[in-house]
């Protein structure tokens, strides 16, 4: 599997880099984009091996290496000339980075530093691509000079000969075992010796160490943390596009599929005319779409912090870390239990490997974990909204994404309710800055009961995390609201396509809505009628998308090889496809499988050899 998997990336990699050269000559933002996109991901089912390389080793080198270090290691790297990967977390760490125990220490007296990873825990344990296909990694170390510890840097490490790959000498690596999915990424683990590396090594775009060990910190710490946003990003964006992938399968299959007449003598319908079955699957294509866009955006405010950071300007860091954060948190965990929700939308046939949703969501489901694990990026941002509270206490101005929880803060109670969108938005925002404001009463009770502000977060984690849930909510359907209804692209739509896009409103308000009444309640009244009311507005919404369904899954535009579905081909032949799938299994090769004379017969025959014996 990882040699299929590896042969099908260098393929990709190559058209990719053809496609870079003919349509962005020079350029090198295309072609990360491009490479971890649905189509690679889909068409290596397995996992690809060199996403990795692709969207944090190129990166790092880029952002965090001068530029002596980009010409000497991430030319090379952007070339494919060597293959890497992010080598930080640990057997024993992977969440709290201070606690990495991997350790380089400077020798001044050869100008390099000596690599180590001192125990078993320190060992580095899942970089993907590190078990066999890379030959170099940005090993991420605690830095010590004279013994005196100085923080998290990155060096460049080559571990594997470039010519024969063979693992250099102080270089233990291999493959961490066979996991839920993604078993051809061939994620490894390394441990080194004693594993010098020249000074020069040590990428120090942001900090150095000079050759008599004078070290020169960051101005801003946090930007080693970097790589690790950029890839948030990814993981909103490419989870989005699982989820579609899932909803046009269930969508697709749901208008083939008919089941149990809903009128008495009449003939069956579509499962899709089903309203259960419509609340399954619409609110996900919806889910998927309004994702799409938040992520669209957070790329283009990746960019252009990127170039800032470049600059040494780092003032939009803390915004973009936190709408990182929030997003890669949402649409990991909304994709993923979308996607399962999509294949039980399926019924049996769900369940086939034929319908390719069991692979969709062992490619989702781990972006919960990695890149940030989401309950501990969810303190994060429940972290960053006290600090932004303190701020609104202050009578300061907020970042802009945070901007309407000053706003709440100002009211003194919620308006009168006319359930119209923007008081459906502006209930789950208050709802979001009520829960801000108790997470920060708890919070602040327990640091001024004499508690380390470290401990007040982890005895106020419930109340963060529902504060933080929260703001994701109000910040993605903000966004959505503010595309269909404000964009300036809205008078070029056509009345038809904007109704469509007003029901994608609708139905994502109302949903949000009704998922957190609770949390709604808590803050504002809203009448049994006024509540009905929305209940009767939701099926009616499902009602008018129904036949757009399928209209806006064709919309995503995934061919039939990136869907790999039996169940969500274009033409709709579900069941000759299911059935083409089932005879090519090995064993529909033979009438009378081996196993039968071997253990089956045998068996039978005893047994009923022993009933006989029973009888007499
Ligand atoms: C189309 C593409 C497809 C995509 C598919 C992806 C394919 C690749 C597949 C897998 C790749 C997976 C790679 C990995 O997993 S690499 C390893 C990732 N590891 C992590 O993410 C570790 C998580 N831990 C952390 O990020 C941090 O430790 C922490 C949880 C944030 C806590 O750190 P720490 O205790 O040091 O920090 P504090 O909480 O005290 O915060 C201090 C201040 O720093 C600010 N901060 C924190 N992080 C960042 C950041 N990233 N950027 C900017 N600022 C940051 C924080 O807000 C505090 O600020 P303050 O103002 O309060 O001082
Ligand atoms: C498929 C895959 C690919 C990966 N690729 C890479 C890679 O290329 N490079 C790399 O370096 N790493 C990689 N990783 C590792 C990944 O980044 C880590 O697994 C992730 O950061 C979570 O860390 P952890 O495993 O240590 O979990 P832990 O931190 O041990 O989490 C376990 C539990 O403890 C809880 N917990 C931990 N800390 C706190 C806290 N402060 N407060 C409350 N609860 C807490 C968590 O919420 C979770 O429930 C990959 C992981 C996977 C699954």
């Amino acid at each position: 599997m990882a040699s299929m998997s590896v042969k099908h990336a260098i393929a990709a990699a190559k058209k990719l880099r053809s496609l870079q050269e003919r349509f962005n000559p020079g350029g090198s933002d295309i072609y990360p984009a491009l490479m971890g996109d649905e189509a690679i991901t889909a068409l290596i089912p397995s996992g690809n091996p060199l996403s990795v390389h692709i969207l944090m080793f190129t990166r790092a080198l880029r952002e965090q290496g001068t530029d002596e270090q980009y010409e000497k290691f991430g030319r090379r790297a952007d070339n494919n000339e060597i293959i890497g990967t992010f080598a930080q977390t640990e057997l024993g760490h992977g969440t709290y980075l201070r606690g990495l125990e991997a350790r380089a220490d400077y020798d001044r007296g050869t100008e390099e530093f000596v690599l180590n990873t001192p125990k078993l825990s320190s060992y580095k344990w899942w970089p993907g691509g590190l078990g066999q296909t890379c030959n170099y990694c940005i090993f991420v170390a605690q830095l010590y000079i004279d013994n005196e510890a100085k923080g998290m840097a990155m060096f460049v490490v080559q571990i594997r000969d470039e010519e024969t790959h063979m693992p250099l000498p102080g270089v233990h690596v291999g493959e961490i075992g066979k996991k839920m999915g993604l078993n051809g990424v061939n994620n490894g683990f390394l441990g080194l010796k004693d594993y010098r590396v020249p000074r020069l090594n040590m990428l120090m775009r942001h900090q150095q160490v000079l050759p008599d060990g004078r070290f020169v910190k960051s101005p801003v710490s946090q930007v080693s943390y970097f790589p690790m946003v950029f890839v948030r990003c990814m993981v909103a964006r490419q989870n989005s596009n699982y989820l579609a992938q899932a909803a046009t399968i269930a969508t697709r299959y749901s208008v083939i599929r008919r089941q149990s007449p809903i009128e008495e003598g009449q003939p069956e319908p579509k499962i899709l005319e089903h309203l259960t079955q419509q609340m399954k699957v619409i609110p996900e294509i919806v889910t998927a779409v309004v994702y799409r866009l938040a992520a669209a955006n957070l790329q283009n405010m990746y960019n252009e912090t990127a170039e800032a950071v470049y600059r040494k300007d780092f003032s939009r860091l803390p915004e973009l870390h936190a709408l990182a954060c929030i997003l890669k948190v949402a649409t990991s965990y909304d994709s993923t239990y979308g996607i399962e929700r999509l294949r039980q939308a399926c019924g049996g046939h769900g369940y086939l490997t034929a319908g390719n949703l069991g692979n969709i969501f062992a490619m989702a489901a781990p972006a919960c974990t990695y890149e940030g694990e989401n309950s501990v990026l969810y303190l994060q941002v429940g972290k960053i909204l006290m600090k932004n509270w303190s701020q609104v206490l202050a009578g300061r101005e907020l970042m802009p994404s945070m901007a309407y929880i000053s706003e709440c803060s100002k009211m003194t109670s919620f308006p009168q309710w006319t359930g119209s969108w923007e008081c459906l938005l502006k209930a789950i925002q208050y709802a979001c800055v009520g829960s801000i404001r108790l997470a920060f009463q708890s919070y602040n009770a327990r640091v001024q009961s004499a508690q380390s502000q470290t401990a007040a977060v982890n005895y106020s984690g419930l109340e963060l995390t529902k504060a933080a849930e929260l703001h994701g909510r109000s910040y993605v359907a903000g966004n959505f609201y503010q595309q269909i209804v404000n964009s300036p692209n809205k008078h070029q739509r056509s009345p038809q396509f904007q109704k469509v896009l007003e029901n994608m409103l609708e139905l994502h308000l109302i949903q949000i809505f009704f998922r957190h009444l609770g949390d709604i309640l808590r803050f504002i009244r809203i009448t049994e009628d006024e509540i009905s009311a929305l209940q009767r507005r939701l099926e009616e919404v499902l009602k008018e998308l129904r036949p757009d369904a399928v209209a806006i899954t064709d919309a995503f535009d995934f061919n039939d090889k990136i869907l790999s579905s039996a169940l969500g081909c274009y033409d709709g032949n579900v069941y000759e496809r299911l059935f083409e799938a089932a005879l090519k299994h090995p064993l529909n090769r033979k009438s009378v499988p081996d196993f039968f004379e071997a253990h089956l017969k045998p068996f039978m025959k005893e047994n009923a050899d022993n009933a006989k014996k029973s009888k007499l």
